[in-house]
């Protein structure tokens, strides 16, 4: 019997995944460590940093011991999308490859080249306006508020996915582990450490737990989402629905439930809110693909020659990259992000924001940094989000008063304080 290939990229998680229940006959569940995506680089950048890296090769060690706990396999490969599945293709006698919508340019560009090659089934299983719901891209809006009235009243988003799993149909964890070798000694010595901290579905299910439902952080949400240090301030959900391991339609069923059973405010409203601006750069990425890394993104002539630096703003750029620039408000924000991969949406803003206006360097160095450095990378958010501020995206360009944002933001200077103290100690 042949086999099918279940690409679990983008999805490393068992809740609400239709791609688990997707074929019938005989499935093989397979994961790619992109080598580009994570050993590559961009205008000289590497595109992922160590942690990220091991981010990754948890999330994967996490989804491989929940899928063994039921007896499935999951093959683990290392390399590019097209030969790793072309190869396994042929290894396996598979005919037909499950995976879900890409949304990054060079995804989708992978998938296109496979669909030559093997029955390709793509499913939406990361976007809210998935299935009916999908937009036409010709007559996608251009811009966030109408995009917002448009979809927003047909939001009935589709009900979870939660039928078990029988094993019978997989190919076990010692039918799998063949095909995994290349991947296990290549990547042994960045595999992280075991104390490190919780990652995947197990861990972005108790956090939704416990900012939705326990500590109903929920209801002050839209008060709070500005700040700029802390843990309870925003949801703190972006890198497991980046990676997969949340479902964004679990979420948003989840905030629905809340609204329903507990009470339902401005601030309820808004984390919806928040996540249709994700849900509008996924679509705004899928429209204009490659533009995304044209200096002048979706607008302008394409121009996809790297950045071009004076001597002054390479310097500039990497004091910017090493918290160093001697502006407090953004130095601070930089640490955070060095530090712990993540950074507020409101630091994100100001120090885009002055790398693009104040520094006057080419917008795309700084999301290639922010993609080298970010736990919750997502590249439709990130380059949408830069491109935004940058005034070659949806929209006009941004330009922050730093000065009145620190004030506005981090009154008391504790902030900076704060971060000065974790530099120094
Ligand atoms: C320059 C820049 C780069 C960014 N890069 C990324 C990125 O790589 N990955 C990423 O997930 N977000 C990115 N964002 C958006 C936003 O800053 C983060 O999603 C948010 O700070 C994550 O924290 P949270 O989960 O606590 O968000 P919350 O405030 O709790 O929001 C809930 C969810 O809504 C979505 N969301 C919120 N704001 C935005 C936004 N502006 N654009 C798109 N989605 C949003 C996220 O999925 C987020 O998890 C970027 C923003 C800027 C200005």
């Amino acid at each position: 019997m042949s086999v099918s290939l279940i690409l679990l990229n983008g999805t490393l998680r068992l809740h609400d995944n239709p791609l688990l229940h997707a074929a019938s006959g005989r499935k093989a569940a397979v994961v790619i460590l992109n080598k580009a995506a994570f050993f590559g680089r961009q205008y000289g950048l590497v595109r992922a940093n160590l942690q990220r890296l091991q981010q990754q090769l948890a999330l994967i060690n996490e989804l491989k011991a929940a899928l063994a706990s039921q007896q499935i396999g999951l093959i683990t490969l290392f390399g590019n999308t097209v030969d790793c599945i072309s190869q396994l293709a042929v290894q396996l006698q598979a005919s037909a490859l499950y995976c879900a919508e890409p949304v990054a340019a060079y995804e989708c560009s992978a998938i296109q080249q496979l669909a030559g090659r093997i029955n390709v089934v793509q499913l939406d299983c990361n976007s809210l306006l998935g299935d009916r719901l999908r937009p036409d891209l010709h007559d996608l809006p251009h811009s966030f508020t109408p995009f917002r009235k448009q979809r927003e009243p047909l939001l009935a988003v589709s009900k979870p996915t939660t039928s078990l799993l029988n094993a019978a149909d997989w190919l076990s964890p010692a039918a799998t582990e063949l095909c995994n070798s290349v991947f296990s000694e290549r990547l042994q010595q960045y595999q992280p450490l075991p104390q490190s901290a919780p990652v995947g579905e197990s861990a972005a299910l108790a956090r939704l737990e416990y900012f939705i439902w326990q500590g109903q952080h929920i209801l002050h949400y839209k008060d709070t989402r500005n700040q700029l240090l802390g843990t309870d301030y925003a949801s703190f959900l972006s890198a497991y629905l980046a990676q997969g391991s949340l479902s964004v339609r679990w979420l948003w069923q989840q905030i629905i439930a809340f609204e329903t059973q507990v009470a339902a405010n401005e601030s309820t409203y808004w984390l919806k809110f928040e996540l249709l601006w994700r849900e509008f750069f996924r679509w705004q990425s899928r429209k204009y693909a490659n533009r995304w890394f044209s200096k002048g993104a979706i607008k302008g002539p394409l121009n996809f020659s790297p950045p071009n630096l004076s001597l002054a703003q390479q310097t500039a750029f990497n004091r910017w990259c090493q918290a160093n620039t001697g502006v407090d408000f953004v130095d601070a924000n930089m640490q955070l992000l060095n530090q712990t991969g993540l950074m507020s949406n409101r630091g994100r803003q100001n120090v885009a924001s002055f790398l693009i206006h104040d520094l006057g360097i080419d917008w795309r160095l700084g999301a290639a940094y922010f993609e080298q450095r970010l736990l919750d990378y997502d590249c439709a958010s990130n380059w949408g989000n830069w491109a935004y501020i940058a005034g070659t995206g949806n929209s006009s360009e941004r330009k922050f008063n730093l000065q009145k944002q620190a004030q506005l933001y981090d009154a008391d200077g504790s902030f900076v304080r704060a971060m000065q103290l974790t530099t120094n100690s």
